[in-house]
């Protein structure tokens, strides 16, 4: 990140603005304000339901599916309203992945893992999905562990294996946005960081949301941290400040392990 360049001046890929959303009467996220920037790692933490996960539901309407939600307020993806009637919440769904807390890839080999969602899509020609699964693969970097077993079935992978699996899957329908939810909290350390250094190399094509409990983590990947509190962002900014210098008390304790 050049540091030069505050948060505000960034070209955003969201502008969340006066956002709130209940569960029935659960106020679970209040008057959030946040604006995402593009081709970046942008950390959300927070004590356990604070709201992190409604939130990054939230960026590609996923949480619309609990049926007693009801949300005001907009939610701006590349400068459109994702709940205006008319926005096709399909595409949206299309240009934003998600990885979730535990890896879940589907009872299928490998290469049909990957091959799925272009074939959702409507790409029949096996060249072009065979191009697409070892592009996947290889920006997951997992091609060189799998490459001799795509027919296999993907339950014989390692966790962190699973884990790179599914990233490649949201990889395979071109998204510009990956929203990861805990991704790496079933991993062992060494696939942990396998995965932390992919994001690393894939924030210079996508930009990435990612929830994290385990606060080393986004003080190493992410370029920009919000820290949620009962619903609301107490702080939002680079990674370095909310670290080393935050403004609210509240992060302070947080950050140093005083609740959590
Ligand atoms: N489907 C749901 N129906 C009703 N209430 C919900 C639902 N999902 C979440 N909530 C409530 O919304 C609030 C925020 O939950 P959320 O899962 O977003 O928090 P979180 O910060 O991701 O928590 P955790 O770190 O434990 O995963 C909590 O009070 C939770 O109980």
């Amino acid at each position: 990140m050049n540091p030069e360049v505050s948060l505000k001046d960034k070209k955003m890929i969201y502008t969340v603005k006066d956002f709130n959303l209940w569960y029935g009467n659960t106020h679970a996220l209040k008057n959030i304000q946040l604006d995402i920037p593009t081709k970046e790692v942008t950390a959300i933490i927070g004590p356990s339901g604070c709201g992190k996960s409604t939130f990054i539901k939230t960026l590609n309407r996923m949480v619309e599916l609990v049926p007693s939600v009801k949300m005001t307020g907009s939610i701006n993806y590349n400068e459109q309203n994702i709940f205006d009637p008319r926005y096709k919440v399909e595409q949206l769904r299309t240009d934003v992945g998600m990885v979730f807390q535990k890896p879940n890839p589907f009872p299928k080999s490998i290469y049909e893992n990957i091959a799925y969602g272009p074939k959702i899509h409507g790409v029949k020609d096996k060249t072009v999905l065979d191009e697409v699964v070892e592009k996947s693969l290889k920006g997951a970097a997992l091609w060189d562990e799998v490459k001799d077993r795509l027919k296999e079935n993907a339950f014989g992978l390692s966790g962190g294996q699973q884990q790179r699996l599914c990233i490649a899957r949201s990889l395979a329908v071109e998204p510009e946005v990956l929203l990861m939810d805990e991704p790496t909290s079933a991993l062992d350390p060494i696939s942990t960081s396998k995965v932390e250094d992919l994001i690393q190399t894939l924030k210079k094509d996508y930009s990435i949301i990612i929830v994290t409990h385990n606060m080393q983590q986004a003080a190493r990947i992410s370029d920009q941290t919000a820290f949620f509190l009962n619903g609301e962002v107490v702080e939002y900014d680079k990674t370095e400040i909310i670290y080393s210098n935050p403004n609210d008390k509240r992060t302070d304790d947080y950050i140093s392990g005083k609740f959590g």
